[in-house]
């Protein structure tokens, strides 16, 4: 039984090892029922007050700089956004759920720290930075997600940093860039990247944010998301 020393027994397969409190809450949900919500109903809301199982908040951010590099002189990166491998398998943003006792923000910017390495005193998440709020019914999680600009500059050295964070290894496999430019077959860059599986509703995320900042207009990200569509009916039946 994974990471457990003492009194391990027999492994059960259903309630695995010391994750058994929380990992449930990173696995897929065939019912997915993410709602959109203001920040603060989701501070005040009331779900889960009446002796239920309570509601969790959980964060996540996502931190970029404008780039511009071209790639062989001929297809420009819009921006380098970070994202990250998950032990699952998954593609998402570095955060996590919320201790009992902390602000959103507060855990954001210890999650940041455990994950990915981020300097607290040099890159501190706060509400000025909030983009949007979820809830999920099924999984009975309050989700808030974040997004910081930085220039390119400290974007490379968060991204250094990532591979000496507590973290790395264990919960985050590393970081990854997404490629924020599509060659002229217009499936190979952004197109593919967006057919991977990711956690939970990060990649609707991902698409709001690179809209919100004007890194794509909303017709470019359509373009892309049908390309992807395309290139999955082709090779991924
Ligand atoms: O990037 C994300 N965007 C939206 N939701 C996410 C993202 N990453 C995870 N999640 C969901 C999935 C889980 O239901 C919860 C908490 O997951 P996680 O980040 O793995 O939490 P811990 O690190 O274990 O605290 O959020």
């Amino acid at each position: 039984c994974w990471l457990q020393t003492e009194n391990c027994g027999e492994p059960d397969v259903s309630e695995w090892g010391v994750l058994t409190a929380t990992e449930g809450y990173g696995r897929p949900d065939s019912q997915e029922d993410y709602e959109q919500i203001s920040y603060e109903d989701a501070m005040g809301k009331t779900w889960g007050k009446n002796g239920e199982k309570p509601y969790r908040h959980a964060a996540h951010a996502m931190i970029y700089a404008p780039d511009g590099k071209k790639l062989w002189d001929m297809y420009e990166n819009k921006a380098v956004i970070l994202m990250m491998m998950r032990f699952d398998g998954y593609i998402g943003f570095p955060g996590g759920i919320m201790d009992d006792g902390e602000t959103v923000e507060f855990g954001l910017n210890r999650e940041l720290e455990e994950e990915i390495g981020l300097d607290p005193t040099r890159h501190s998440f706060t509400k000025e930075d909030h983009v949007l709020s979820y809830v999920t019914h099924n999984k009975r999680l309050l989700l808030h997600f974040y997004c910081k600009k930085v220039t390119l500059e400290e974007c490379l050295e968060i991204e250094k940093r990532t591979i000496d964070a507590d973290e790395y290894g264990w919960e985050v496999l590393g970081p990854i860039r997404v490629p924020m430019f599509t060659l002229n077959d217009n499936e190979r860059g952004l197109p593919i990247f967006l057919s991977n599986k990711f956690i939970g509703n990060a990649k609707e995320e991902l698409l709001y944010c690179i809209e919100k900042e004007n890194i794509m207009t909303k017709e470019e990200i359509q373009v892309a998301l049908e390309n992807c569509e395309k290139f999955k009916a082709r090779y991924m039946r």
